[in-house]
């Protein structure tokens, strides 16, 4: 139902880049509802492994087969429950890319980092390590910035945290590739309805990592008109 409320509800001028990113699992019919539409398909998570025998994983080849064009790699929550390193976010984003699906390369402080004043240190350290990994391939990435202590708890980061991080980010990538303008940095935690606008109008937060808020159609559809 939410598939169908969101694509009947896109206009057709719609500018901005969509996709849905749902558990495995349910991959496939995702697929099959937003076959010929402008909403793309994202995976929440990819296998660091191209093949092998390493059960339950879902490789990128796999993905693919689900027409998967991005995956998030680096989740705060896949880091937090399941141990995943820089190391390991950057051999997933490095996979990803090697079946042509785009990371989503997700980065973020918790609040004892950010109150601590090691917010500027922890992203790019997060971000380095696959920049590192992935060489030339720089410019494919997408970067999502999401402050552990924002996502799913109704605290958003103000424009101007977020922005101030994004610039961060942005110089970062602008070291390592000439075309760093045209990474897409979202930002991601308790972004909605009524704060997206102010968040987007920031000069390097060209999108958003949306959770909650894009569980309703009208919302998620007001965000998505944000970022025209
Ligand atoms: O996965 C989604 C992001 O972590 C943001 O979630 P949120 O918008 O519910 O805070």
């Amino acid at each position: 139902a939410l598939l169908q409320a969101l694509k009947q509800g896109l206009p057709a001028d719609n500018k901005a880049g969509v996709a849905v990113a749902a558990p495995a699992v349910y991959l496939a019919q995702i697929q099959a509802e937003l076959a010929g539409s402008a909403i793309d398909v994202a995976a929440q998570d990819v296998s660091q492994h191209e093949q092998g025998a390493f059960t339950g994983e879902n490789s990128a080849a796999m993905l693919k087969e689900f027409g998967v064009r991005y995956a998030l790699v680096g989740h705060s929550e896949r880091r937090q429950y399941h141990g995943e390193t820089d190391a390991v976010v950057a051999l997933k984003a490095q996979a990803a890319l090697a079946k042509g699906i785009t990371p989503i390369v997700c980065v973020g402080e918790t609040l004892q980092e950010r109150e601590a004043g090691q917010t500027e240190v922890v992203v790019k350290r997060q971000l380095a390590a696959v920049i590192h990994q992935v060489g030339l391939c720089v410019s494919e990435l997408v970067v999502a910035y999401e402050p552990v202590w924002a996502i799913g708890t109704g605290k958003t980061a103000s424009p101007e945290q977020a922005q101030e991080v994004h610039a961060v980010l942005r110089a970062q990538l602008a070291a390592a590739t000439e075309k760093a303008g045209r990474v897409p940095l979202l930002y991601g935690g308790s972004m909605n309805a009524v704060n997206a606008a102010q968040l987007l109008a920031q000069a390097d937060i060209d999108g958003g990592l949306v959770g909650g808020a894009a569980l309703k159609a009208a919302d998620f559809l007001t965000i998505i008109a944000a970022a025209q």
